[in-house]
């Protein structure tokens, strides 16, 4: 039996105050076994959290954690000309062993700024599981089918590609790997095939994730068409199942957030992205208040461009105020609880709580550093002040993957040349 002592440090609970505790993790179990006051309790390691502030490990609730490849590659533009013209070309050019060197980049990023766990949406997703496996993360992933352009032999290969990999991975990594079967959006899958192939998916007991509603360019051709909300279209189909959850969620009506609300659908919320496609402001606070559980992603590399969820939560609080204008709409508090509780909600893992019995799951950061001087608030600091770059030391399944700032998983060198090849190469070959 080994465990893990978090020591010397405050501790971030549930109900967001702050204490003076050490944290206890089995390395067996991968589970918090005690939180108690300083020096009360003994491990076999230790890890180092005075000056210190031990948080869940944050959940990134929506990304495409391949495409750090494609960062700075094409930027302003918006989301329908940026995929048509410049991210989509490049992607059919990658090859399997270009996504796993993206994969394996960006959870690097990930775990160097205490994220622990992710939802994915890509494809050649065993290299990203494999790739996961190997960071000591937890995950949710699943293959991202598109039928625009492509004839009906291609459009059902794909689908049932989404079904056949969700089955194929559900449990991976020692149950620390989950699967979505995913229709990329509303407007790129058509609806004979989402008629056909989202109830095979519900008789598999999957849970679903898509894009939706992220710009009105996605919005309008389907008002057109049905004569219906995207999401009333969408609910038609049986696609808003209890286990659902959609990225995005910007442009949302009332009935929309009703409907969210009574289906029990997720959002997986992406302020970066948003802004930087100049897709729009989502009424997150609405969707708060309506009980509609919203996280937080970063979207891909492509469109944020990095993978910090501290950065992340700091653009959530800001433009929910805009959105809302209301400076005190989505606090410092809520945008916390987004990138971890809510999070693991939607991924359906026990994380995003530093409790007894919740997966160990978490990150130090060092509170050591003039932007975070004075500590008045530290769940305001975690809001508005953090940085990635504070994180000391992240632990996910009572397993250390960084310590001292220093990766553990993965030989950090090797990984960031290796994607830097391979970017280099994949652009040359696109611009043929
Ligand atoms: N099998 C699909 C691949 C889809 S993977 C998921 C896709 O989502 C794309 N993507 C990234 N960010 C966004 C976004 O904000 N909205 C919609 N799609 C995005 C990403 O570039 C990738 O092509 C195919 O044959 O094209
Ligand atoms: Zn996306």
């Amino acid at each position: 039996m080994s465990e893990l002592l978090v020591t010397g440090g405050q501790v971030l609970r549930p109900d967001l105050t702050v204490e003076r505790a050490d944290v206890l993790v089995s390395q067996d179990s991968g589970d918090i076994v005690a939180v108690d006051e300083p020096g009360t309790l003994d491990g076999d390691d230790e890890l180092d959290a005075s000056d210190g502030l031990v948080i869940p490990g944050l959940v990134n609730a929506h990304t495409h954690v391949a495409m750090t490849l494609l960062r700075g590659l094409a930027d302003d533009k918006p989301l329908d000309a940026w995929l048509q013209e410049d991210v989509w070309p490049v992607e059919a050019e990658l090859t399997a062993e270009d996504i796993r060197a993206g994969a394996e980049l960006g959870l690097v990023e990930m775990i160097r700024s205490g994220t622990t766990a992710l939802s994915d949406m890509y494809f050649e997703v065993e290299e990203i599981a494999d790739a996961v496996d190997q960071a000591g993360m937890r995950a949710v992933l699943g293959f991202t089918a598109v039928t625009v352009g492509k004839d009906d032999e291609a459009a059902r290969s794909d689908l049932q590609e989404s079904l056949d990999v969700a089955r194929k991975l559900d449990g991976a990594a020692d149950g620390r790997i989950r699967t979505t079967f995913q229709p990329h959006s509303l407007t790129t899958v058509g609806e004979e095939y989402l008629r056909e192939y989202v109830p095979k998916a519900l008789d598999d007991d999957r849970s679903i994730h898509l894009h939706a509603n992220e710009t009105r360019d996605e919005v309008t051709p389907i008002v057109d068409e049905h004569k219906q909300r995207p999401l009333a279209y969408a609910d038609d189909i049986g696609l808003l199942d209890g286990d659902t959850y959609v990225a995005h969620g910007v442009h949302v009506d009332d009935s929309e957030i009703d409907l969210l609300a009574e289906t029990g659908t997720g959002v997986a919320h992406c302020p970066a992205s948003n802004m930087k496609l100049a897709s729009g402001m989502a009424p997150v606070q609405d969707l708060l208040d309506a009980g509609v559980t919203v996280g937080i992603g970063t979207d891909g590399a492509a469109s944020n461009n990095d993978l910090d969820m501290f950065d992340e939560m700091r653009d959530a609080a800001m433009i929910g105020k805009l959105a809302a204008d209301d400076a005190s709409a989505v606090d410092a508090g809520t945008v916390v609880e987004m990138a971890t509780e809510n999070g693991a909600a939607l991924l359906g893992f026990d994380s995003g709580r530093i409790e007894v019995g919740a997966n160990a799951d978490l990150a130090v950061i060092d509170l050591d550093a003039p932007h975070l001087t004075p500590a008045h608030d530290l769940v305001s600091h975690l809001a508005y002040a953090v940085h990635g770059s504070d994180v000391r030391h992240t632990v996910c399944d009572g397993e250390v993957l960084m310590r001292d700032r220093t990766v553990e998983v993965f030989d950090e060198q090797a990984v960031r040349e290796r994607a830097s090849d391979h970017a280099s190469a994949l652009v040359e070959r696109a611009g043929d």
